[in-house]
């Protein structure tokens, strides 16, 4: 069945900036391409909304059937700056028609440097540091324990509850969740341990010190610090359910690992680069990491991903010992670079900023109207609700459901994470115009009056 797809239009700022609907979501020519999708593509990859996109920018996301639907999450914390954000779109291009890639450890190119200077520049702390580039998420943190492991000279590394860390073998043994990410995929990868989270909503509300040391506590009893390689947190969790720890967790764990030579990696994967209205979200408690692992808002939707970190620990392994074929891709470098430059010039930091307290204002409106809304939480442009059954803490995964399946009915791209599938989370990217954001908001308050 040949299906005829509409030109992709011209996607970035310049798309007109509205939610429209012009056929039910998904639309016929989306379903035609699902139903080949099915004939194609392995059914383990998932799609959370099957609109077929032809153009995206601003806070819009516009499908082959003609809908322009508010996009609230940025292709999961990517394109923080904005879908073809102009200054990427023209570094991209140019990059493009110079070179696409000769491989970093062959050929060498500046462009990879200049991110790795910015990066030492950029992340938290002022000691002389390093940076290793690679190609996601999950390969950076995976670089992020071959490091630590190499300057202790130790070998296990502790995750958290509710942790989330990517799908490959060692990352999935860090991941807490296990369906979808982890069932039938083991054995994974040894000597990785479990710490209880601060999750002040579940916790009994625990303050972050009593919290760091109930972690701590499992760690000394079930590693050993004289054991251990690395510790490796999210600072605001992402698909574990936007977990934001109690004030003081973080800085006393960070203490503790200083105190015991163990390497303190903070993944800000989804944290990083302006959404969480600091640069880097340690930033919020003064958390200096000794590693930072980052990479979904680095380069505006083209796959890179980073370790920067202390001198000593990131030219601990021995030459050679980190690399691979794509890592620190000469377009993605561009690509970053441009971001860098947006999120300076475009004040993106205090953008995100203003679109969480747009954020918290409605949803703590929304939760005083609705029982259902146990927590309200998350910062800058990386907020959630986490839904239960009235005043309580029992998940609720069907109203989850029902409310995002509702909200992409009629235009909103939203998403759902959190360990029992109960957490709508709310990642515009900082392009969003107010006007969308507040129509946004306001077709989420009729859902809620409506379920
Ligand atoms: C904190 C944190 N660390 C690591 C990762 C992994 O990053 P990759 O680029 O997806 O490998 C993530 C990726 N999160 C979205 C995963 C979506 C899915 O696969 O279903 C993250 O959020």
């Amino acid at each position: 069945m040949t299906v005829t797809v509409t030109q992709p239009a011209i996607g970035g700022p310049q798309l007109p900036q509205e939610r429209r609907l012009v056929t039910e979501i998904p639309g016929p020519l989306s379903r035609n391409l699902a139903a080949r999708k099915d004939g194609a593509v392995s059914s383990a990859v998932g799609t959370m909304l099957p609109v077929y996109v032809a153009a995206a920018g601003g806070g819009v996301v516009v499908d082959i059937d003609g809908n322009s639907l508010i996009d609230l999450g940025s292709g999961i914390a990517v394109t923080t700056v904005g879908n073809s954000n102009p200054r990427v779109a023209e570094a991209v291009a140019a990059q493009a028609a110079a070179f696409t890639h000769t491989c970093f450890m062959i050929t060498p190119y500046d462009g990879y440097i200049e991110v790795a200077e910015a990066l030492n520049r950029l992340t938290p702390g002022d000691h002389d540091k390093r940076t290793a580039l690679f190609n996601s998420g999950a390969e950076a943190v995976e670089n992020a324990v071959k490091i630590a492991r190499s300057h202790t000279g130790r070998q296990a590394v502790v995750a958290f509850d509710h942790g989330y860390h990517g799908r490959t073998n060692l990352t999935m043994a860090l991941t807490a969740k296990s369906m979808p990410y982890k069932s039938g995929f083991g054995p994974f990868a040894p000597e990785v341990y479990r710490a209880p989270m601060s999750y002040p909503f579940r916790d009994g509300g625990a303050d972050g010190v009593t919290a760091a040391r109930r972690a701590i506590e499992v760690i000394e009893k079930q590693v050993g610090a004289a054991n251990l390689a690395a510790v490796v947190i999210e600072p605001i969790q992402g698909e574990g359910g936007f977990v934001v720890p109690a004030p003081g967790f973080l800085p006393a764990l960070a203490a503790w690992c200083t105190a015991n030579g163990v390497v303190f990696v903070a993944d800000e994967v989804q944290t990083g680069f302006a959404r969480t209205g600091d640069l880097f979200a340690c930033e919020d408690e003064g958390v200096v990491p000794d590693l930072i692992v980052t990479a979904k808002g680095i380069a505006g939707g083209l796959p890179l991903a980073a370790v920067t970190g202390r001198a000593e620990m990131m030219n601990a392994p021995h030459a050679g010992g980190l690399g691979g074929t794509y890592g620190g891709n000469p377009i993605a470098c561009a690509a970053a670079l441009a971001v860098f430059e947006s999120i300076e010039a475009d004040g993106l930091v205090d953008r995100a900023g203003q679109i969480g307290a747009t954020l918290a204002e409605r949803l703590t409106a929304l939760q005083a109207a609705d029982a259902r809304i146990g927590d309200v939480r998350g910062r800058g442009a990386m907020m959630a609700i986490e839904l239960v059954e009235p005043g309580t803490t029992e998940p609720d995964a069907a109203l989850t459901q029902r409310v995002a399946a509702a909200a992409h009915a009629q235009g909103l791209v939203v998403l759902v994470c959190g360990t029992w599938g109960n957490v709508l989370r709310f990642l515009p990217p900082l392009s969003i115009p107010d006007h969308l954001l507040t129509e946004a908001l306001d077709v989420l308050e009729r859902i809620f009056k409506d379920s």
